[in-house]
């Protein structure tokens, strides 16, 4: 259990853990406390547990994969939340297992929270990808059953772009190919087709916060910056946005894909993208592995078209580090490919330093923990976001209602009347899609009225999951 002294200062916001003392089937705290801070056992329609039982911070497990930063781990210890952390991601059977008791998931790329493996986490609150992307968790599912799902949206960014930059000089000159040379005894001195990247162009699919935070490195470097995106986006310094993916291509020496993982960008660059593209060009992609159709840029590596390509992201990827952990069953181009000159393969490192690792750590811990002990949802990439002032620590008899229903009429006015023996102090409502989710603070509220306010509100018919916090 935390001190509020071993809670950092950027979880100051955060209500520090208080230890409950529940007596069974009551949600209570000890004489001695002003204030309640506790997590109470999520109940939903689906998923009713018998007795409201509730438990402190105490309490809260939550599993953590993929070598999640350890600066997340700290956080959540500073919580006093139970942490089981693993190096690797799980199986799908592993994950079943785990997933099930567990309050919070922290994951980052690889592990695949589908609609599957989230029906059997009973006691599930939220999820957290401490990552950019988001297309490995089943988003729609998670918020029907009421999870709300947080990311990382921009903290490896710039550990990304600085990436892309070393790899587009890196083959301008060939330097893979040096290295490997040198490695195993070759002295190879050329200049042939090998260039400055002074102005040459760099076209960017996707500008968003890596393509635009790669537009203004490319600049500094005297490279022309076009870009191509579905939604209309100001430039930074003098780059143009082009209205055609083709015009990109035909115009770009080097073209680098920065989209995320949907239906449209799945094989967004094929083999008429390849034909498309300036004679001794460069193909770069470290979003996800299935917007380029590897096969096709082999074909186009091999007719001379393309000059060389680096590669981050491939589409079936390891769980785990090691040699032959990359599955050459599943990615059945990979001898053809690394028999090709001035081809770059990194093992998906894009969002890989110090720096980007322990920001997202801090920021999605602090996201996690803020809903976990708050609700507030502010952030979240599938949920309506709604958020009140802090819990005033020295109101006593104040409870937080927490309340995700589906986003049907009707269901304030049952709500509140539930609610209307108490002074409601604050009440925030929003809702996205078929979700909807309602915040209030309700004061005059004693110890008995607790487990009434729960059994009304988990009796009505649009409810999803109930919290309350106090
Ligand atoms: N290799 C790595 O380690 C690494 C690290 C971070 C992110 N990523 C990947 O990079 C992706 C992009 O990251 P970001 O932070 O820049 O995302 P972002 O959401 O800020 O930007 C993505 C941009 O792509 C645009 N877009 C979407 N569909 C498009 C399409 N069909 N054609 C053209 N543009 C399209 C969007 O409008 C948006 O501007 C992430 O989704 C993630 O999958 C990889
Ligand atoms: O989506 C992301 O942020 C990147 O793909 C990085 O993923 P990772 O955390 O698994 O390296």
């Amino acid at each position: 259990m935390a001190s509020p002294q071993q809670i950092n200062n950027l979880q100051n916001s955060f209500q520090s853990a208080v230890n409950l003392g529940g007596s069974p089937g009551i949600v209570s705290t000890s004489p001695t406390q002003s204030f309640m801070s506790s997590v109470p056992r999520r109940v939903s329609a689906s998923r009713q547990t018998k007795a409201l039982k509730p438990f402190s911070t105490g309490d809260i497990k939550i599993l953590l994969l993929e070598n999640v930063n350890q600066t997340a781990v700290e956080i959540f210890n500073g919580q006093g939340y139970q942490v089981e952390f693993h190096k690797s991601s799980l199986s799908e059977d592993e994950l079943i297992e785990k997933i099930r008791d567990v309050h919070a998931v922290g994951i980052r790329s690889k592990t695949r929270l589908t609609e599957k493996v989230l029906k059997h986490a009973k006691n599930l609150v939220v999820v957290g990808c401490f990552c950019i992307g988001t297309n490995q968790v089943d988003l729609d599912y998670a918020a029907k059953i009421g999870v709300a799902v947080f990311n990382s949206p921009f903290s490896n960014s710039r550990s990304v772009a600085e990436l892309i930059m070393a790899e587009v000089i890196s083959l301008a000159r060939q330097l893979g190919d040096r290295s490997i040379e040198m490695h195993t005894g070759t002295w190879n001195k050329v200049a042939s087709k090998c260039w400055e990247v002074r102005g040459k162009t760099l076209g960017i699919i996707g500008y968003g916060h890596i393509g635009s935070q790669l537009s203004v490195l490319a600049e500094a470097f005297g490279m022309q910056v076009l870009y191509y995106d579905i939604v209309t986006i100001m430039a930074l310094g003098t780059a143009k946005q082009v209205s055609t993916l083709d015009k990109l291509l035909s115009e770009s020496d080097f073209v680098t894909c920065h989209v995320p993982a949907t239906e449209d960008t799945k094989n967004l660059l094929s083999a008429p993208q390849f034909a498309a593209m300036k004679d001794g060009s460069y193909v770069l992609n470290a979003s996800r592995g299935t917007v380029i159709d590897i096969p096709s840029l082999i074909q186009a590596i091999k007719a001379g078209k393309i000059a060389g390509t680096a590669l981050d992201v491939y589409p079936h990827e390891p769980a785990k580090n090691g040699a032959g952990a990359f599955n050459d069953e599943l990615n059945s181009w990979i001898s053809e490919l690394v028999s090709l000159p001035n081809v770059i393969l990194t093992p998906h490192i894009g969002g890989s330093t110090e720096e980007a690792q322990s920001a997202i750590g801090i920021e999605v811990a602090a996201n996690l923990s803020k809903y976990i002990n708050e609700g507030a949802s502010v952030g979240s990439v599938n949920f309506p976001e709604v958020s009140l002032r802090g819990l005033d620590l020295d109101q006593e008899n104040v409870v937080r209602v927490l309340y995700i229903h589906h986003n049907v009429p009707g269901v304030l006015k049952t709500v509140n009347n539930i609610l209307s023996n108490h002074n409601i102090e604050k009440q925030f409502s929003d809702s996205s899609g078929d979700i909807a989710y309602l915040m209030a603070d309700i004061s005059s509220v004693n110890q008995s009225d607790i487990k009434d306010i729960y059994d009304q509100l988990n009796a009505t018919e649009y409810k999803i999951s109930i919290r309350l916090l106090y």
